[in-house]
C-alpha cells in the first residue's frame, strides 16, 4: 500500500505564495469583464455621491436666495440620487456573479491538477484538507477580484471628498487633512495583522477539517477500539488555538474599527468648525457649508476601507490554502501512440522509485515478454504495490526507463496510456451513478451492455448484482456491498476496458480462495489477452503465472517460474510460508496457501496450471527475463 510522501511534496512558501498570486491574477483575466463592470458600477456610484452634496449645497444656495431652480435642475437632483441607488444595486448584482465565476475557476485550476498528479502526491494531502482547500478557501478566494475593485472604488469617494472640500475652501481642506497621516497607520497596522492572524486561522482550520475527515473514514475501526472520545479529543484539540485566532482576528478588526470610529468624528466636527467659522467669515456660502460637512462625512468613510482590505487579505490568505494544490507536479504525456497490434511487452531499465527520501525500489532491470503473465511477489513493503504503479506510469521512476512496445511510457499520448493500460486495485473506489456505470467507467466511450455483463461475468460479479433491486441498473447509493464486491466490480471495470497490459493489485484480496481462482481463470480465457502484471500474496496466483518476479527491499531478488524458485530457494518458499504460519494462526486461508503449496511443485500439471497468455514463445522468452 502506498503512504502519504508527505516530505517529499511539502512546497516552499514562497512558490505557493506565487502560484496563489498567478492564480488570483488568472481568475481577475477570466472574469475581467464583469470584475471591470463591478469596477464601473462602483466608481460610477462614488461619482454620483461626490455630486449629490454639491448638487443639494447648490439646491439649499438657490432656495435662499429664492432664485427659481426649474424643472430641468429638479431633474438633475433626483437622477442623482436614483443613479446612486441604482448603480449600488448593479454593482452588489455583478459581485456576486464575479466572486461565483471566480471561485469555480480557482475551484477548476486545483481540481485540474489533483488530477493530473501522480497518485502518491495527491496522497500527500489529506482529503479533508483538499476538500477545504477545494471548497471554503477557494470560495474565500474567489471573493479577492471583486474585493479589490470595492476597495479601489472605497478609496475614490473619500479621495474625491478630500478634492472637493479643496475645491469649497482651502482651510476646511485642511482641517480635515490633518488627521489623515494617523488614518494611514492605522490601515497599515490593520492589514499586516489581518493577514497574520487569518493566515493562522486557517490553516487550523484545515488541520481539524482532515482529522475529521479521517475519523469518518475510520468510524468502523474507532468504533471497534472504544476510543470515540479520544478521537473526539484529537479532532477538537486545536478547538483553542481555533477559538484564539478567532479572536484575535475580530479582536484586529474591532480595535481598527474603534479607532477609526473614534478619529472620524473628530476630523467631521474639525471641518464643521473651521467651515462654521469660515461662514461666519463670509468666505463661503450656507449650501458650501452644507455640502462641505456631507463631504466630510464622505472623506471620513475612509474607514470603510478597511473592510474592503479585510477581505483582500483573508481571500489571499486562502488563495494561498488553495494553491498548495497549484504546485503539485504534472504527470505529463508525451506525443507518442503505442505500436499497432503491439503484444504488450514491458521494459524496466534502471528503474529507481524514491520516497521519503529513500529508494524503495532500486536497480530494477527486467523485460517480460508480451502475453505473459507476471505474479509480484514478495513480503510486505517489499515494493510491489510501487513496482505495479511505475509499470502501468501511474507515477514515474525518479530514475530509468518503463518502455511498453519499445515505447517509454513518459511519451506515450494519455489517451493511448489509458486506453491500453488497465489497473484494478485492492480496495476499488466505485464511480458512475449506477452498478453498470461503474463497470463501463473509463477512458473512450461507455462500453455497451453486453461487454459489461461480460466483465462482470468474467470478475464474478454478474451473479450479485443481478440480484441487486434494478440489476446492473442499481444506483450505487442504494447497493450496499461488501469487500470482496466491490473488488470484484473493481476487476469487472479493468476487465472491460482490458488492454494490452493489465495491473492487479491485490485485485484479488478479498475473495474467497474459489472465486479469485474463477476469476483467474476468467482472466485468462474470457478477457483481451495481453499482458497481466499480478501482485498477489497468495501462493495460487505465483503457481498460475508464468514468470514470477519475487521483490524484497525493493529490489529484484529473482525472476523464474514458480516452479524453478520453489524447488531452487529456501528463501522463496519462506516468503509463503510465513503467510501460511499466519494464516493458521488466525485459522483463515488454510486452502490459499496450504493446499497450494502442497501442489506447488507439480506446477504445470493441470489446466489451471498452464500458461495464461497463450503465447507459445513464453516459454523461452523468460529466459529474456533479466
Ligand atoms: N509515498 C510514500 N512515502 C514514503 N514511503 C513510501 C511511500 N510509498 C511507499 N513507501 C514505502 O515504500 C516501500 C514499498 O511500498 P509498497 O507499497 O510498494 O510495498 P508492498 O510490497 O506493496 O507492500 P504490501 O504487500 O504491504 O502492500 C514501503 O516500505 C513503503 O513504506
Amino acid at each position: 500500500m502506498r503512504a502519504p510522501d508527505a516530505a517529499a511534496d511539502t512546497a516552499q512558501p514562497q512558490d505557493v505564495a506565487r502560484a496563489a498570486d498567478r492564480a488570483l491574477r488568472a481568475t481577475a483575466r477570466h472574469s475581467g469583464g464583469r470584475t471591470a463592470a463591478v469596477l464601473g458600477c462602483e466608481v460610477a456610484a462614488a461619482g454620483a455621491a461626490l455630486a449629490e452634496p454639491a448638487v443639494l449645497g447648490h439646491t439649499l444656495d438657490l432656495l435662499l436666495r429664492h432664485a427659481p431652480s426649474g424643472p430641468a435642475w429638479t431633474l438633475l437632483c433626483a437622477g442623482v440620487i436614483a443613479a446612486e441607488v441604482v448603480l449600488d444595486a448593479a454593482a452588489a448584482r455583478l459581485t456576486g456573479e464575479v466572486d461565483g465565476r471566480s471561485t469555480a475557476r480557482l475551484r477548476r485550476l486545483g481540481l485540474a491538477r489533483l488530477l493530473r498528479t501522480a497518485p502518491h502526491h495527491a496522497a500527500g494531502h489529506a482529503p479533508g484538507e483538499t476538500a477545504a482547500r477545494l471548497t471554503a478557501h477557494a470560495a474565500e478566494a474567489g471573493k479577492v477580484p471583486a474585493a479589490v475593485a470595492h476597495a479601489v472604488a472605497a478609496l475614490l469617494a473619500p479621495l474625491g471628498a478630500v478634492a472637493a472640500l479643496l475645491l469649497i475652501d482651502l482651510w476646511t481642506a485642511l482641517a480635515f487633512l490633518v488627521g489623515v497621516p494617523l488614518l494611514v497607520l492605522l490601515l497599515r497596522a490593520f492589514s499586516r495583522d489581518t493577514l497574520t492572524s487569518v493566515a493562522r486561522y486557517q490553516q487550523v482550520q484545515l488541520a481539524t477539517a482532515g482529522r475529521l475527515v479521517e475519523a469518518l473514514a475510520g468510524a468502523r475501526t474507532i468504533a471497534a477500539a472504544g476510543s470515540a472520545a479520544r478521537e473526539r479529543a484529537r479532532i477538537l484539540a486545536q478547538l483553542p488555538e481555533l477559538g484564539t485566532e478567532g479572536r484575535r482576528m475580530w479582536q484586529v478588526y474591532g480595535s481598527t474599527t474603534a479607532r477609526s470610529a473614534a478619529l472620524m468624528p473628530m476630523l467631521f466636527y474639525a471641518v464643521l468648525a473651521v467651515g462654521g467659522i469660515r461662514l461666519s467669515a463670509g468666505a463661503i456660502g450656507v449650501g458650501e457649508l452644507l455640502a462641505a460637512s456631507r463631504y466630510a462625512g464622505l472623506a471620513a468613510g475612509v474607514g470603510a476601507v478597511t473592510g474592503g482590505l479585510a477581505a483582500v487579505a483573508r481571500g489571499r490568505a486562502a488563495a494561498r490554502r488553495t494553491a498548495a494544490l497549484l504546485v503539485l507536479p504534472v504527470l505529463g504525456h508525451g506525443r507518442a501512440e503505442l505500436p499497432e497490434g503491439g503484444p504488450g511487452t514491458l521494459e524496466l531499465r534502471d528503474v529507481r522509485v524514491v520516497r521519503g527520501g529513500s529508494a524503495v525500489l532500486r536497480d530494477v532491470s527486467l523485460v517480460i515478454p508480451g502475453g505473459t503473465t507476471v505474479a509480484v511477489v514478495g513480503r510486505s513493503g517489499a515494493g510491489k504495490t510501487l513496482f505495479a504503479a511505475v509499470a502501468g506510469r501511474l507515477t514515474d521512476p525518479d530514475a530509468g526507463r518503463v518502455l511498453l512496445d519499445g515505447v517509454p511510457l513518459r511519451e506515450v499520448t494519455a489517451d493511448a496510456l489509458r486506453r491500453e493500460v488497465g489497473y484494478a486495485f485492492d480496495r476499488p473506489v466505485l464511480l458512475g451513478d449506477t452498478v453498470g456505470d461503474a463497470i463501463g467507467f473509463g477512458a473512450g466511450p461507455r462500453p455497451g451492455r453486453e461487454a459489461i455483463r461480460a466483465a462482470a461475468r468474467a470478475a464474478g460479479a454478474d451473479a450479485f448484482v443481478r440480484r441487486l433491486p434494478h440489476g446492473y441498473g442499481t444506483r450505487l447509493a442504494e447497493a450496499p456491498m461488501s469487500g470482496g464486491e466491490v473488488q470484484r466490480l473493481g476487476l469487472a471495470r479493468a476487465f472491460c476496458h482490458a488492454g494490452r497490459l493489465l495491473v492487479l493489485d491485490d485485485a484479488t484480496s478479498s475473495l474467497d480462495t474459489v472465486t479469485a481462482r474463477e476469476v483467474e481463470r476468467a482472466l485468462v480465457r474470457e478477457v483481451r489477452p495481453g499482458t497481466r502484471i499480478v501482485v498477489a500474496h497468495r501462493l495460487s496466483s505465483a503457481v498460475r503465472a508464468d514468470l514470477v518476479v519475487w521483490l524484497e527491499d525493493g529490489r529484484v531478488r529473482a525472476t523464474g517460474t514458480h516452479g524453478e524458485l520453489w524447488r531452487n530457494d529456501p528463501a522463496y518458499r519462506a516468503v509463503f510460508a510465513a503467510d501460511a504460519s499466519a494464516d493458521a494462526s488466525t485459522g483463515a486461508g488454510e486452502e490459499t496457501t496450504a493446499a497450494a503449496t502442497a501442489r506447488a511443485p507439480a506446477v504445470p500439471e493441470t489446466d489451471d496450471h498452464q500458461p495464461s497468455g497463450g503465447n507459445p514463445g513464453n516459454r523461452g522468452n523468460r529466459e529474456a527475463a533479466r
